[in-house]
């Protein structure tokens, strides 16, 4: 198995509050890796620091091989944010062009993976509407979509099914799972949604800045002697015992 993605004794502050202590987390080439944990855990912290947006205090984060943060790794990985980034004044398709125009791409490729991209989260239809007049729901589907278009090995989602509805989630998971098995992408996603989290590789529990507990959601019931993984977390955080 190749590691794509190390977080090695990782820490960081904001003022006087700790927000990470001492995290380190493995995920491998071929995975979906579920990051799960109440409110202000760390896990988009965490996440910014993957993407190389943020900097740990002490420790290190390396995508494919590389320290973080890298200006070259954009170009493999792919980051959809807890709250979108888009331009409301374009249309979904302008919106595609634009942040595939940033990476390497022939013009032909690049209008085969807008309309993948597109497709995928349901939206080839309504491309030609200005972003201004998408619903919430619509907006975090076309920027999934974006966070795929340059075809990213390393797919780093925060949240990214708040807002969908539930067809569109089983798909967007069904694909997510396919990315994982036929094209060996490495997917790393926060979600508060239990049955999400079933379907992830392995689960790192986050609390108060430190990872509770880490493992694949049998292993993790297993340990826990718990029935569901709600069970999990609520016995490792101590709130159940
Ligand atoms: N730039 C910042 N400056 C100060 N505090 C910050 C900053 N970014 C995050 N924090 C704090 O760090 C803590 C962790 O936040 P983070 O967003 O990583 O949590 P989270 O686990 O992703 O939460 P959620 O599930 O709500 O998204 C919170 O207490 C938050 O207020």
């Amino acid at each position: 198995m190749k590691t794509t993605v190390s977080v090695r004794q990782v820490s960081k502050s904001f003022g006087k509050k700790t927000v990470l202590s001492e995290v380190n987390l493995t995920m491998e080439q071929g995975q979906i890796y579920g990051l799960i944990g109440p409110s202000g855990a760390g896990k988009t912290t965490l996440i910014k620091m993957m993407v190389g947006m943020d900097v740990p205090d002490e420790g290190a984060v390396n995508i494919l091989g590389t320290k973080m943060p890298n200006l070259t790794m954009l170009q493999h990985i792919g980051y959809m944010a807890q709250s979108d980034a888009l331009y409301g004044e374009l249309t979904g398709e302008e919106n595609l062009k634009f942040f595939a125009s940033m990476f390497k791409m022939g013009k032909a490729e690049q209008k085969q993976r807008i309309s993948y991209a597109a497709d995928l989260v349901n939206l080839s239809q309504e491309l030609g509407k200005n972003v201004s007049a998408y619903s919430g729901g619509m907006k975090r589907r076309l920027s999934l979509a974006i966070a795929l278009v340059h075809d990213p090995s390393v797919l780093i989602l925060d949240e990214p099914t708040v807002g969908i509805d539930p067809e569109l989630r089983q798909s967007i998971w069904q694909e997510l799972t396919r990315l994982r098995s036929s094209e060996r992408k490495t997917i790393v996603v926060t979600t508060h949604v239990m049955d999400e989290a079933e379907k992830c590789d392995r689960l790192a529990m986050v609390q108060n800045g430190r990872i509770l507990t880490e493992g694949t959601p049998e292993q993790l019931k297993r340990q826990y002697n718990a029935a569901g993984l709600e069970d999990v977390f609520l016995q490792a955080g101590g709130v159940r015992p």
